[in-house]
């Protein structure tokens, strides 16, 4: 099948951060995109002020945008992006049940759960997923920053498939819009690696307050860091994912290059939502025990993040009026 790009219809699921991040990338460069959002209050701002989208260097442009709240359902398109927490995928799993058979559904989430979840309701031909590294901070429920560049990798979780018409051409948008997209014949090894990344940046930040660069700044944290990084090494292997040392080394160039960025988990904490350190840290504690590893420093990280947005430790203001 052959897909012309500018008949791809996009629809970015979930208007926070990432979503917004890249629903705007793609309205600027001129694809149809739709953003569904939680609230009618949010589609409603998006349409009538348009997405505020300011660049890694600054500069701000404001783009005129189609959004629309969940309670509609899912629009029309060949592509979802699912851009909402690993928390609140099982809200989608109801209208993404009911999808058309050519419909492509990419999950963006960082930790694990997702790829389980998902098979329970489409099959593994429309389901693939996406592994981001690039940083990104919703000002408001209009507005986003790009605070961080990197990569997005897509694809089906194993391999085996086919080339997929459809993603190709989604990967071709997003290229048109600027972001360093690309197909991956597997996502489980990057997803493997991302899980690491986040569970040895994200807790840290979220419990120290401190965007992602300050971690390299300072040796104990570094050193606390590389403790997490052998532990969670161990329960990988264990998994059939052996790490190497450039697979460190990459942890701590995400962390240099996303230097300003508030991780989500920080950013949620903030706000006093539910993190989602259970689907990062709890997944390797339990695949740990599993395996008979023990994993105390991550088990640590992950009743500290539990405590600290259970007692309310860390509350802003936030821009979730
Ligand atoms: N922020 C970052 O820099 C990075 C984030 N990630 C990952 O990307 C994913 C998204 O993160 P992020 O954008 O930061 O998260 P946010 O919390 O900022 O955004 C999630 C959005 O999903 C919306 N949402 C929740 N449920 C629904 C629903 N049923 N229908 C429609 N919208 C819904 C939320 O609405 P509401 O606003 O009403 O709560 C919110 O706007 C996470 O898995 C995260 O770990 C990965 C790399 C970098
Ligand atoms: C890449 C990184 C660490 C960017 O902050 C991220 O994935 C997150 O914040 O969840």
């Amino acid at each position: 099948m052959q897909l012309e790009k500018d008949t791809l219809q996009i629809v970015v699921v979930g208007g926070g951060s990432v979503g917004l991040l890249y629903a705007a990338r793609l309205a600027r460069s001129g694809q149809a995109v739709t953003i569904v959002t939680r609230s009618s209050l949010q589609s409603n701002q998006l349409m009538q002020n348009g997405l505020c989208y300011q660049q890694l260097d600054g500069e701000k442009s404001v783009v005129s945008i189609v959004a629309q709240p969940i309670e509609m359902g899912l629009p029309h398109a060949d592509v979802y992006l699912l851009s909402v927490k690993q928390t609140d995928l099982p809200d989608l799993l109801p209208p993404l049940k009911d999808l058309p058979a050519k419909a492509r559904v990419v999950a963006l989430q960082n930790g694990m759960g997702h790829q389980e979840l998902l098979a329970q309701i489409l099959p593994q031909r429309q389901c693939f997923f996406a592994i981001n590294t690039e940083g990104a901070r919703r000002l408001s429920a209009t507005e986003v920053m790009h605070t961080g560049s990197g990569l997005l990798r897509m694809g089906p979780w194993e391999s085996g498939m086919q080339a997929d018409a459809v993603m190709q051409a989604f990967v071709d948008a997003l290229q048109e819009a600027g972001v360093n997209a690309q197909l991956e014949a597997s996502i489980k090894p990057y997803a493997w690696r991302k899980l690491m990344a986040n569970a040895l940046i994200n807790p840290l930040t979220a419990l120290f307050d401190i965007p992602n660069g300050a971690l390299l700044e300072n040796p104990q944290t570094l050193q606390l860091m590389r403790e997490l990084f052998l532990e969670a090494s161990a329960v990988a292997s264990a998994h059939g994912q052996k790490m190497k040392e450039t697979d460190w080394q990459e942890i701590v160039t995400i962390c240099r290059n996303t230097s300003r960025n508030l991780s989500s988990m920080l950013q949620d904490v903030k706000r006093q939502k539910q993190t989602e350190v259970e689907a990062i840290n709890g997944y390797l504690v339990k695949r740990g025990r599993e395996a008979g590893i023990p994993t105390p420093l991550h088990d640590v990280l992950l009743r500290l993040v539990l405590l600290k947005t259970d007692v309310g430790i860390g509350k802003e203001g936030g821009d979730r009026k």
